[in-house]
């Protein structure tokens, strides 16, 4: 067996772990139209149940079916009709990345699409508020709010319809869906009215079930809603200048939308649930890309057949729905899906398998290498009769209601299972079969372990830890 391993992962692994992003994303419909409307999306990149894939790209920006997480929300906000801006507000130092990214949206969408920096993170309330003059300069009668980790087939266009015949046209809408009992405990939670749908009681993560219809985190507000949020400020402000205790450091700019907006709402006829059973889910973690890839995948069937790859004369074998960059270089012999994206530059060798798996740009896969439920990183190499297999993190399928688990490293004590991922410029050498269990941080000092469990044809197998 031979195994070469290319990363340093002390440098690596320790030194971005300040780095976080957080971006929110408005639009506006033509101020011609009687109904103007902002689109607002609202992503957050701290990315530590991403690594170590987001130590190479922010967290929206991964690439999930082939394109960036945040290019599927653009897309669907760019359908609305009349979408006149895109904002995405954060807390990222903006980098080439993200720089590139926007200027091709703005190009593709034709709909400027800007990037707004939070000087700290501000919460879910505080960031949007902050940049409220923004948001309100081409006078929007509505806006969108988006959380960025959550694929969905984003139904906006049916949240505005469900606003218009609920009277008030100053109400705010919550996407919705049905959660089971235990996993509802880790959303926001919403007690509604049946018969109107007007949201009663508002609980975010409860320790205790409180409703099965869970936020969504994607939102239709009215500009009144800076009023509640203005309110919550004040009260913020005074509290901390009351406040003899106050370090200094609280800042009253920092306000949750839920907790301290959505709760206080509930009852006084102004929040409403549109709730919706297409596809959605989170996306916390790299397991939950692979299922967010399959999901949007699925969706291209009706979105965007071009991106799907079909059985051709001189091409791999395509098995379900299966995404190939048109510069990946693929030997025919090679068996692809259900449930692959193959990025840019891309080599596939011959008598390759790939299964439920995302590979990242440039990487290779040698002659007969196997990959499956895995994440191979940029550059990696998997040699010649290799195989890299993870264990799927899929929701339970036999529960309709269920969500995918944001999976902890360990749970009860022991690692979980989950995919496998490999990554960037890793190296796994000829005949080696390789499961990862990654991740993570260990207390206060955001130690990072890892721990890497190789064997190889001969059964011999061996443990690294890096701490
Ligand atoms: N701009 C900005 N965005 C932020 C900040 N903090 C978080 N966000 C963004 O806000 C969204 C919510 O993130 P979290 O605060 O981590 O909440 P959550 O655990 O994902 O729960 C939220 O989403 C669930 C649905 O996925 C909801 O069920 C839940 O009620 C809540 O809204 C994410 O897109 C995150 O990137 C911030 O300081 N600034």
């Amino acid at each position: 067996m031979s195994n070469k391993k290319c990363y340093n992962w002390k440098s690596d692994i320790l030194l971005p772990l300040s780095l976080s992003l957080s971006l929110s994303l408005s639009l506006s419909l033509s101020p011609s139209l009687s109904l103007s409307l902002s689109l607002f999306l609202s992503v957050c990149v701290t990315g530590t149940r991403f690594r170590p894939l987001s130590f190479e790209v922010p967290k929206p920006l991964f690439p999930v079916a082939g394109v960036p997480m945040l290019q599927h929300h653009i897309e669907a906000c760019a359908k609305v009709p009349n979408m006149k801006e895109i904002l995405l507000i954060g807390f990222y130092q903006p980098n080439e990345e993200l720089n590139r990214f926007l200027s091709s949206a703005q190009q593709e969408f034709k709909i400027p699409v800007r990037y707004l920096q939070e000087y700290a993170a501000l919460g879910t309330g505080g960031g949007v508020y902050h940049f409220r003059d923004q948001i309100l300069s081409g006078s929007p009668q509505h806006f969108f709010l988006l959380n960025a980790d959550v694929c969905s087939e984003f139904p906006l266009e049916d949240m505005l319809r469900f606003q218009k015949e609920h009277g008030d046209a100053q109400s705010f809408i919550l996407l919705a869906t049905t959660a089971n009992r235990k996993q509802s405990l880790n959303y926001g939670c919403i007690v509604e009215n049946e018969q109107t749908n007007e949201v009663l009681h508002y609980v975010e993560k409860p320790s205790t079930f409180v409703s099965d219809i869970i936020n969504c985190g994607i939102y239709l507000f009215t500009p009144e809603i800076f009023q509640h949020i203005g309110a919550v400020f004040q009260k913020n402000q005074q509290d901390l200048m009351l406040d003899e205790q106050s370090n200094g450091w609280q800042r009253a700019e920092v306000i949750r939308l839920e907790q301290d907006i959505f709760t206080a709402l509930a009852a006084q006829k102004k929040l409403y649930v549109y709730k919706t059973n297409r596809f959605w889910s989170q996306i916390k973690s790299a397991g939950s890309a692979i299922y967010a890839s399959r999901l949007y995948l699925n969706q291209y069937h009706k979105t965007h057949t071009e991106r799907l790859a079909t059985n051709k004369e001189g091409g791999p074998k395509v098995i379900g729905n299966v995404y190939i960059h048109p510069t990946a270089n693929i030997d025919p012999s090679a068996v692809l899906g259900p449930n692959v994206s193959i990025g840019t530059g891309v080599t596939i060798g011959a008598g390759v398998r790939v299964r439920e798996s995302i590979i990242l740009h440039g990487a290779t896969l040698q002659d007969h290498s196997c990959v499956l439920n895995s994440i191979i990183g940029w550059d990696s190499t998997i040699g010649k009769w290799a195989r890299v297999e993870g264990t799927p993190s899929d929701p339970n399928p036999n529960d309709p209601y269920a969500k995918i688990d944001s999976e902890t490293l360990f749970r009860d004590g022991k690692l979980t299972p989950s995919i496998t991922i490999l990554g960037t410029s890793l190296s796994v050498y000829l005949s080696v079969y390789l499961s990862i269990y990654l991740s993570i941080y260990l207390s206060v000092y955001l130690s990072v372990c890892l721990s890497v469990v190789l064997c190889d044809v001969m059964s011999c197998i061996f443990i690294c830890s890096f701490v």
